[in-house]
């Protein structure tokens, strides 16, 4: 087996109905004040936007369309809901090929993340119903 391990928390995901109402509770009920400018990412069915902390990020993310992959997460959570946890890693490849060795289910193929880097998901039946994203580390290599 590698040596292969999950590096820092990255962020954590909450899905959310209206992106707009979510950053507006982030800004006056915790006085948030760095939020970043919400945009589309159709490539993941993804509104999304970041509430910038100290030491990580907030990561909010509405369903553009029904197709989404968060949109079943909706339906079933109209509030919303925390959805993903995410590790930087500092290879993708090497992550996806020994997730598969240990026996977890990766999500689909290594796609372009909201950080410009590759992201890909591990489903959640395989970390106590947590769904797991794991990034590539935008910094390189740790
Ligand atoms: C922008 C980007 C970035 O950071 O750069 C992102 O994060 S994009 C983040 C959005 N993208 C993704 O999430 C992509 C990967 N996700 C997926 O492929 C999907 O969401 C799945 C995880 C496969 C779930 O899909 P879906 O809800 O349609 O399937 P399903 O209804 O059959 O659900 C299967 C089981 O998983 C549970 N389930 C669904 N979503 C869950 C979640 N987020 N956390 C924990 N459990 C979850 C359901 O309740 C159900 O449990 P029971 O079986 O007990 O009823
Ligand atoms: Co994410």
């Amino acid at each position: 087996m590698s040596e292969f391990k999950i590096g820092p928390l990255n962020h954590v995901g909450v899905a959310v109905p209206d992106l707009e109402e979510a950053c507006e509770t982030y800004r006056t009920l915790y006085g948030a004040t760095d939020i970043t400018t919400p945009f589309d990412m159709p490539e993941q069915g993804v509104k999304v936007c970041f509430v910038n902390l100290p030491n990580s990020q907030i990561e909010l993310i509405e369903p553009l369309n029904e197709e989404s992959p968060i949109h079943n997460f909706i339906q079933k959570n109209p509030k919303g809901g925390q959805h993903h946890v995410c590790f930087e890693v500092d290879d993708i490849n090497e992550a996806v090929d020994e997730m598969g060795k240990r026996g977890a289910t990766v999500l689909g193929k290594p796609r372009i993340g909201a950080h410009g880097t590759m992201i890909v998901f591990v489903h959640p039946k395989n970390s106590n119903g947590v769904l797991i994203e794991l990034m590539e580390s935008p910094e390189g290599a740790h």
